[in-house]
């Protein structure tokens, strides 16, 4: 039988421990601050960032929320930014991503104080991610391992294939599955589209973490019996029978659940986690710049 990984269970666990830590924050004086920035008119993107907001107030936390318009220069971007890195109820600042054309992205992620650099993606962070001493993973890889570490899923010694090479997730996933550290000591392939032969390296793997952005691009016809199957697609296609959209990962996730041990679904998997994370990130963030030390969950 085919185990499903349930990334709406996982999150709800991690979100009732982290609402714990924010009291404990509280009761210190410390009320930790997550600000979303969203310079975008992209649906998914204003969903993922009312969703953080959601997540926020959830847990106890203060959800900031900035909105520019698209069409907005580059400086005033900067400008948010600034303004947020000087604020101290600010402890941690998410910029949703993409962001327009004429914004130059990586002076974006430079512009974020590391402190507060909740994604992971200041090149301090992610220099310290590659060292081995990361201060914040970034949110969807690390919920990733989470789930693994849920489900009991090894990744000491175990083949895994992560199939993208984006900033966001595919380069920090395989930074973390490789590390001499729990969730890690995998022997890892990370494979693009420049990769011959994909299917023979997909079936020679224990996990395959699918993060190619391409609908149902991971088949079970790809896979090994028994495989962990990690889908961080989110992709919106037109529903079969054309009444309108519907998700689908990056797996055609009928077909990869004959043949997997394991597989996220979508949504329900991936998704939720990043969300998780981006609020275990804050907690730290918040502890981290006050001091007041908490015991991560
Ligand atoms: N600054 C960042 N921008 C982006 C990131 C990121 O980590 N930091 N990642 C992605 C998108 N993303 C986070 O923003 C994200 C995507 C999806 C979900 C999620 O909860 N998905 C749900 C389904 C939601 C729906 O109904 O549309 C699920 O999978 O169950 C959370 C976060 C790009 N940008």
């Amino acid at each position: 039988m085919t185990e499903v990984i349930d990334g709406n269970a996982v999150a709800t666990e991690l979100r009732e421990e982290i609402a714990d830590r924010v009291e404990t924050l509280s009761a210190a004086g410390v009320e930790p601050g997550l600000a979303t920035v969203l310079m975008s008119e992209d649906a998914a993107s204003e969903t993922y960032v009312s969703m953080k907001q959601r997540d926020c107030e959830e847990v106890g936390m203060d959800g900031i929320h900035v909105e520019l318009d698209p069409e907005a220069s580059a400086e005033e971007l900067y400008g948010t930014i600034d303004d947020l890195n000087d604020d101290e109820d600010v402890h941690g600042i998410l910029v949703q991503l993409p962001v327009p054309d004429h914004v130059d992205e990586r002076e974006v992620l430079r512009r974020i104080r590391p402190e507060k650099d909740v994604d992971g993606f200041h090149p301090e962070n992610v220099g310290r991610l590659v060292a081995g001493n990361a201060r914040f993973k970034p949110c969807t890889p690390h919920g990733i391992q989470r789930l693994l570490a849920a489900h009991d899923v090894e990744t000491e010694g175990a083949d895994a294939v992560v199939v993208g090479r984006s900033d966001i997730v595919g380069k920090p996933m395989a930074n973390l599955l490789i590390q001499k550290a729990p969730g890690g000591n995998a022997t890892v392939t990370v494979c693009h589209s420049r990769t011959d032969d994909l299917e023979a390296r997909t079936r020679e793997a224990d996990i395959v973490i699918a993060a190619a952005g391409i609908p149902e691009f991971i088949d079970g016809s790809m896979l090994k019996a028994g495989a962990t199957v990690i889908d961080v697609g989110i992709n919106r296609v037109e529903s079969e029978d054309g009444s309108g959209t519907e998700l689908v990962g990056d797996v055609a996730y009928e077909s990869a659940a004959e043949v997997a041990g394991a597989i996220t679904p979508v949504p329900g998997g991936v998704g939720p986690m990043t969300r998780a994370m981006l609020l275990y990130n804050t907690l730290k963030a918040a502890s981290l710049q006050t001091g007041v030390e908490i015991d991560l969950p």
